[in-house]
């Protein structure tokens, strides 16, 4: 609908009101700023001063001085802070004060509110509204309704009434570039642009054009956990951090960017996702990995496989011996079956009795092996197992003490009778000493019995096969178990921790008190949850017990055979009372072409929507000899260069793929980054990187390197090159050599 000029009239004078109001508040803010930080020197100066000449008399008074001028030091930078956060958004609001307007006429009301939406609020002298930020209550109407009847929930409980016009803007340099009204929840046009763009170094907001059902995730506070399943592009990643954003805004009075964490796959796409929250005002929250926040657990002492590794090792395929002995390991101990054997381990060693012996000093018994075995299984018995030890440990100690302060005692009264020594000091060191080497045998005994390592408890699961594994690993036959026993023998043995073996050994150090919960966490997001096993996240809901989960992934993008969910209900069912599976159901990053393409390489249909952009079909390019297909490659990667495409990937299977391919491409004169590990970070432009790690990242334009027959020969990696074709926003290149795989025929 064109908008007349009259309106244009009307919406520039708003503008500008908007404007004026913005830059007062900016200066009052600078001007606030520079008189904090005169203030603040003045405290430093006077600071300086004082302690320049702290003298005897009078020190403590100047030192109470000095914790006081403190305290003012600490307040002004808070302050300054704050006001700093606050220019920060002023600056940003003069650029592009607002997107998105509604006009509501609440019930019972005579006229429409006019209701701007924007990054922030912005009030004016009267406490009204002049912008909304787009998390407030009142601006969900913007994503969730079309022009008609409407209604929000805020404290107050429901408002209802009519949406009786719906605007949007785009703003850029405080000027109105173009602005429409629109019927639809939020117009096609403007989601169109902002799809049809190159991409940007990192990834961006999308908080002008939030979908009604991404909304919906981004407001769900009606469940403790969320589980959120969305096809490949349906803005997931987005939608996790724009509701960590809400969050940050709904409960700014309880909660900090600290206490939410977010699990990424690895560190490149942590990376990669940074610069959004700072892009919508707020800081960003705790980033880690599985494998970063378990290797820390974990600690020292071990070669530990990352999952990177893991994949190459799976990926880089050859059928020896050793490769079916690794894949049998991991499918065994990536097993539901195994998880819950592990589980029937934890409750054994809670329940059966230890071996504890007596405790005697000096012919004394100080507790017996039959208490300390009932601190344990009854006392104790609401805690995990290294707490209960802990605890005994304590109590024995305790129970000693009296006893070796009365030795200490008898010791020191002999050699101060003996007449040899004068220094009682010296006496009481050398009683000390006797009485400790005396009890030494004691306390070797004490900690013997009160030992706690989780190594040898992994181990002893395995050494005692015959308990366990036999009798619970009913899917297996003997041999099997018997090899698996073997084998993670000789590794533990050889000081080599799988990725699989860190997983189960984590996972026993939390569930037996090594690894605390915390409670410091109130939000817990889980990214590309595709990608961890039912055990994984056993280990997720005991490490954050009271935290809100919110587990957001695509079956389809399953891209290690072994380590991945396998079916939502194995999450679901862990805490199923409190937990919600939300679908997402378009697709809004590949042109429609792409989108289809890709899709047929799933053998379930999927069926989801995806945003009508179009662009060229996907280039299936067939080559004789290698020397052809880097030619074209690297004729096709200046091309898209020219054509001003901005980052351009080349996926390869495997990182010695990606090395090579990045060497040749250096030697040919491409400016060219490669991405060989987790740990390395995100670059524009044209990059060369192993299938595994291009999970959640996008690129404009997108090779597919060597999808022959020859490299993509299993089942197995169906979903994996799937998800490298749909890494592409308008360009889908895929190259092979000889025979195409029989995953693309
Ligand atoms: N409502 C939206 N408006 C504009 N762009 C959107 C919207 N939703 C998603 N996008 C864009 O679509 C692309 C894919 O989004 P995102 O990476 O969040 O999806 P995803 O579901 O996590 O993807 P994948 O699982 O394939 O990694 C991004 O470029 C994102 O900016």
């Amino acid at each position: 609908m064109s908008i007349n000029n009259y309106e244009w009239n009307l919406e520039n004078e708003w503008l500008e009101k908007v404007l004026k109001e913005t830059t007062k508040q900016l200066d009052e803010k600078r001007e606030a700023k520079d008189r904090l930080q005169k203030e603040a020197k003045e405290t430093q100066r006077e600071l300086w001063n004082d302690l320049g000449s702290v003298s005897i008399t009078n020190g403590l008074d100047q030192i109470s001085e000095f914790v006081s001028a403190m305290d003012t030091m600490k307040n002004q930078k808070r302050s300054h802070e704050f006001n700093k956060k606050l220019e920060e958004k002023y600056e940003k609001m003069l650029l592009s004060p607002y997107f998105g307007r509604i006009d509501f006429l609440e019930k019972n009301e005579l006229d429409a509110e006019k209701c701007y939406i924007g990054l922030s609020n912005l009030t004016d002298e009267d406490f009204d509204f002049l912008v909304y930020d787009w998390r407030a209550p009142i601006s969900s109407m913007f994503y969730d309704y079309e022009i008609g009847q409407a209604g929000y929930e805020c404290p107050q409980g429901v408002i209802s009434g009519e949406i009786t016009s719906k605007r949007q803007y785009k703003i850029n340099n405080g000027i109105i570039e173009y602005m429409f009204d629109s019927n639809l929840s939020i117009d096609d046009e403007m989601l169109q642009e902002l799809l049809s763009k190159s991409s940007d170094d990192k990834m961006k907001g999308i908080v002008t054009t939030i979908q009604k059902e991404q909304n919906q995730v981004i407001r769900n506070e009606d469940y403790k956990n969320l589980i959120v399943q969305g096809a490949a592009g349906s803005g997931k990643t987005s939608v996790a951090l724009h509701r960590i954003a809400y969050l940050l805004y709904k409960h700014r009075d309880r909660i900090t960017s600290q206490n939410i964490i977010i699990f990424s796959p690895n560190n490149i796409f942590n990376d990669y996702i940074s610069n959004v929250l700072p892009q919508l005002g707020e800081e960003n929250m705790y980033q880690t990995t599985f494998k970063d926040y378990m290797h820390k657990k974990i600690g020292n002492g071990f070669r530990k496989e990352t999952p990177s590794e893991m994949m190459e090792y799976i990926l880089d395929s050859n059928e020896t011996l050793t490769y079916k002995d690794r894949i049998k390991n991991i499918n065994f101990k990536t097993s539901v079956e195994f998880m819950n054997i592990l589980k029937e381990y934890i409750n054994h060693l809670e329940t059966k009795e230890r071996k504890f012996e007596d405790i005697i000093v000096r012919d004394k018994l100080i507790i017996s092996s039959q208490e300390i075995q009932k601190l344990f299984l009854n006392d104790f018995a609401d805690r995990p197992i290294k707490k209960r030890l802990e605890k005994i440990k304590s109590r024995i100690l305790f129970l000693i003490e009296p006893y070796e302060e009365a030795w200490i005692k008898e010791i020191y009264e002999e050699l101060d009778s003996s007449g040899y020594y004068i220094d009682r000091q010296e006496m009481k060191e050398e009683s000390t000493l006797t009485v400790k080497k005396q009890l030494k045998d004691v306390y070797d005994k004490i900690s013997r019995m009160t030992e706690f390592n989780v190594v040898n408890i992994y181990r002893n699961l395995f050494k005692y096969s015959n308990k366990f594994l036999n009798r619970l690993a009913t899917s297996y036959d003997k041999n099997f178990i018997n090899h698996i026993k073997t084998y993670t023998m000789e590794n533990l043995n050889t000081r080599n921790l799988y990725y699989e073996d860190q997983v189960a050994l984590l996972y026993l150090k939390v569930a037996l008190g090594d690894a605390p919960a915390t409670s410091q966490i109130k939000y817990v997001i889980i990214d590309e949850a595709q990608d961890y096993t039912p055990l994984q996240y056993e280990i997720f809901y005991q490490l954050f017990k009271s935290a809100k989960m919110t587990i957001l992934g695509d079956i389809n993008q399953s891209i290690n055979p072994f380590m991945n969910v396998g079916n939502y209900n194995n999450i679901y069912n862990i805490s199923k009372d409190d937990t919600c599976i939300i679908n997402l159901t378009k697709s809004y990053r590949s042109t429609m072409e792409i989108t289809k393409f890709s899709r047929k390489l799933l053998i379930e249909n999927i069926n989801d929507e995806y945003v009508e952009r179009h662009g060229e079909e996907p280039n299936v390019i067939g080559f004789s000899h290698e020397s052809h297909m880097n030619k074209k490659l690297i004729e096709e990667i200046n091309n898209y260069k020219e054509k001003n495409y901005k980052s351009i990937g080349i996926i390869t299977k495997t990182a010695r793929e990606t090395r090579d391919l990045y060497n040749l491409l250096k030697a040919n004169n491409i400016d060219v980054v490669s991405i060989e590990k987790d740990d390395d970070s995100y670059t524009n432009g044209v990059l060369v990187i192993p299938s595994y790690l291009a999970k959640g990242l996008e690129f404009d334009v997108v090779f597919i390197h060597d999808v022959s027959n020859k490299n993509y020969n299993s089942e197995d990696e169906r979903l994996l090159l799937y998800t490298c074709c749909t890494r592409a926003l308008h360009v889908l290149n895929i190259y092979y050599l000889g025979e195409i795989t029989s995953l693309l025929k």
